[in-house]
């Protein structure tokens, strides 16, 4: 068997299409176009890339890239005080904090200075709460482009077997969130899991997002699988995941490639959400006025 590969790209062309309508036609209703802020600490090199890929698709999309950058050795108080002014800003309607953050600074405290309206990472202890309930709510962006991409190529979820293997915030514990919300049987493994390879055999879907470059390979694949590789490494051979790629084409039935799987639905995703963020803060604007004209 040879897997099919899943094509990130074409699906993230696709929603970013979506969303450069949806724009349009904000604009066309109320004449402002959605912003979207991004603000990065120092500068790390990989951070810095895929702040510079989020901005352009940004402004792709027909919105107002809004970048905010602070240097390395920036307080907690600079940062808070930064994200507390575009939390503010009307012209915003998304705020991205670019993570992993220097090690002198406590990201959890800075993301919940984000109001659940605008946080377009989904990060927010609101969020996860909201998306814990089963309610609505701004979503991970990696998660929610995983279930997309599961979607588009018809990947039942519904009473199946889903392996989700890391523990993060930022993705495996939202993506087992939001599978068991589609009504998924999900098992959560992480680096403490005994016999790894065994729970993952189990998987009719399995979604790698350890951060362990190669950590999964064919022992570790049930036949005709689908396999969603989260994972991102840049070594000497270029772009790699956290699955054993020409192994694990030849057990899975469905496989994502690194690069051209994930990572551009993260993006296609974060607008999605930009878009959602500024639709609601004009209902809600909308609303006010209303109530005030007939109050
Ligand atoms: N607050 C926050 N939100 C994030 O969403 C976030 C973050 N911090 N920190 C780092 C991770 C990583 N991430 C990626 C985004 C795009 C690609 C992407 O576009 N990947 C391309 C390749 C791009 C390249 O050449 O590096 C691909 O897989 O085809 C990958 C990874 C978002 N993250
Ligand atoms: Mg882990």
């Amino acid at each position: 068997m040879t897997a099919e590969l899943i094509d990130g790209k074409a699906v993230a062309a696709r929603v970013r299409q979506e969303v450069a309508d949806g724009v349009a036609e904000l604009v066309a209703q109320d004449g402002q176009a959605p912003g979207l802020a991004t603000v990065l600490v120092g500068e790390d090199p990989a951070s810095e890339v895929y702040v510079r890929n989020k901005r352009r698709a940004c402004v792709a999309a027909g919105m107002v890239d809004l970048h905010r950058r602070l240097p390395g050795d920036a307080s907690q108080q600079q940062i808070d005080e930064e994200i507390g002014r575009l939390a503010e800003d009307p012209g915003v309607s998304g705020i991205l904090l670019q993570l992993p953050l220097p090690g002198h600074l406590d990201p959890d405290a800075l993301i919940d200075r984000i109001p659940a309206g605008k946080d377009v990472d989904g990060l927010t202890a609101g969020n996860a709460g909201l998306l814990a309930q089963g309610r609505d709510g701004l979503r991970p962006c990696t998660p929610s482009g995983v279930a997309r991409l599961l979607d588009e190529y018809a990947v039942p979820l519904a009473g199946a077997k889903v392996v989700v293997v890391g523990r993060s915030v930022l993705v495996g514990r939202p993506m087992a969130q939001l599978l068991l919300a589609r009504d998924a049987t999900v098992t959560l493994c992480h680096s403490r899991t005994k016999d790894l390879a065994a729970e993952a055999r189990e998987a009719e879907v399995l979604v790698v997002a350890a951060g362990v470059p190669g950590l999964i390979g064919r022992e570790s694949v049930r036949p005709g699988a689908t396999v969603i590789d989260v994972g991102i490494h840049r070594t000497e051979n270029g772009l790699r995941g956290d699955v054993r790629f020409a192994e694990t084409r030849g057990v899975a039935g469905l496989l994502t490639p690194v690069p051209g799987g994930v990572g551009p639905m993260t993006i296609a995703m974060l607008l999605a959400n930009t878009l959602q963020a500024a639709r609601w803060q004009q209902n809600r604007t909308n609303e006010l006025r209303s109530s005030q004209c007939s109050g």
